[in-house]
């Protein structure tokens, strides 16, 4: 162990990252106060229970024992700590929260991401309506515009599709486990072994194409003739058409898909879920969904809500990075510190060099290769 290396998933940050970082989570935050959202900090530590509905497999909590012996954790989400602010305060519903922070999910040793994630995010609390999705939707995509990130799809699917599927199937618990972990893991062949028992039900048309059920939005809704009329899936269907076309009438060179057969990116959603990606990126940029059972508020009454997080690392690896400006040096006598400043604050890329000779400040702009400004020489 040397205490020069970091943990397994880290990296220190600055210069042009660090920088572009800031600016993009600036923009976020300035995006969403401006849109009457609230802020709200958590802290990064928080008691292991508060993430128990996390699916176990997805993410791993970095754990500690405080001083009673106490298991906490570094908060792998940032929506489980708002749901616990809502239960534990007595803040009103219908509230808009805007938050930015890391999240820390231990993974894979060797698979290449990173275990601390920094992300910011919106959650609406105390709206059913689907105008709740759209507001997140459109503030999303408004700010991903202002980003300037080119090629910016968003995948829509629903959390509870699937399984109101499987539920009208004439199979039993285990069997609609199976077909639905084949059917997440794209596993073709076990998963048409698995239908098979089925050939003769009404869904069996529908069994067949549904692991091809993603991609293009019309595409996908034109297979889904198929599928037999329900009316729990016909309404699903039906709000993920008019997000669609309400989007697409909003920003028309957004590029919409539909995935009818994905897993949910977390056990909590309860509804609309949704992804963003931009070709540049090889992570989604934002996600979120709408989640009603997860929250109460004071009186435990269960609040609908819905929110995205976007992740700020994706979306700074996908920014083009472009060079500073020269960096510039200002060197200066004590008397002149006021002159040297009101210089600094004018150029962009500067700073104020602090030795106390001008030669040691021209041994700095050199190895710098820094432009160098000597207010001495124009005092002389
Ligand atoms: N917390 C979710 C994103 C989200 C915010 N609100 C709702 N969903 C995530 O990290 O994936």
């Amino acid at each position: 162990m040397s205490n020069k290396q970091l943990p397994t998933g880290t990296r220190d940050e600055f210069g042009t990252i660090a920088m572009v970082k800031e600016q993009v989570t600036q923009t976020i935050q300035t995006n969403l106060k401006n849109r009457g959202f609230q802020k709200i900090i958590t802290p990064l530590l928080e008691y292991r229970d508060v993430f128990k509905p996390l699916a176990k497999q997805t993410y791993q909590p970095y754990q500690l024992i405080d001083e009673h012996g106490d298991t906490l954790v570094l908060r792998p989400d940032m929506t489980l700590p708002v749901a616990r602010v809502m239960s534990a305060t007595g803040i009103d519903t219908p509230v808009k929260w805007y938050y930015s922070g890391d999240i820390f999910r231990v993974k894979r040793r060797l698979s290449g991401s990173y275990n601390q994630v920094t992300q910011a995010g919106l959650e609406i609390i105390g709206y059913a309506s689907l105008k709740a999705e759209w507001e997140c939707l459109i503030t999303a995509s408004e700010i991903c515009q202002q980003l300037a990130i080119p090629d910016l799809t968003i995948e829509l699917s629903d959390a509870q599709f699937v399984a109101k599927v499987l539920n009208v199937l004439p199979i039993n618990d285990l069997m609609q486990q199976n077909l639905k972990t084949a059917l997440f893991a794209k596993d073709l062949t076990h998963y048409a072994k698995l239908i098979q028992p089925l050939k003769n039900d009404r869904f069996y048309p529908f069994l067949e194409a549904w692991p091809w059920l993603f991609g293009d939005f019309e595409a996908v809704l034109q297979q889904l003739t198929t599928l037999p009329q329900q009316p729990a899936l016909q309404n699903i269907i039906g709000d993920l058409k008019k997000t669609k076309n309400f989007l697409q009438q909003h920003f028309p060179t957004l590029t919409v898909t539909l995935d009818l057969s994905v897993e949910s990116p977390q056990e909590y959603y309860t509804g609309m879920v949704f992804k963003a990606y931009s070709q540049a990126a090889n992570d989604y940029l934002f996600s979120g969904g709408r989640y009603d059972q997860l929250l109460s508020n004071f009186q435990q009454t269960i609040q609908p809500a819905v929110g995205l997080a976007f992740d700020i690392d994706a979306i700074v690896a996908q920014q083009a990075l472009q060079q500073p400006p020269v960096k510039t040096l200002i060197y200066f006598e004590p008397e002149q510190w006021a002159d040297a400043q009101a210089l600094q604050a004018n150029i962009p890329n500067s700073s104020l060099c602090l030795t106390d000779s001008s030669k040691a400040a021209q041994r700095i702009a050199e190895q710098q290769a820094a432009k160098l400004i000597d207010l001495t020489e124009r005092q002389a």
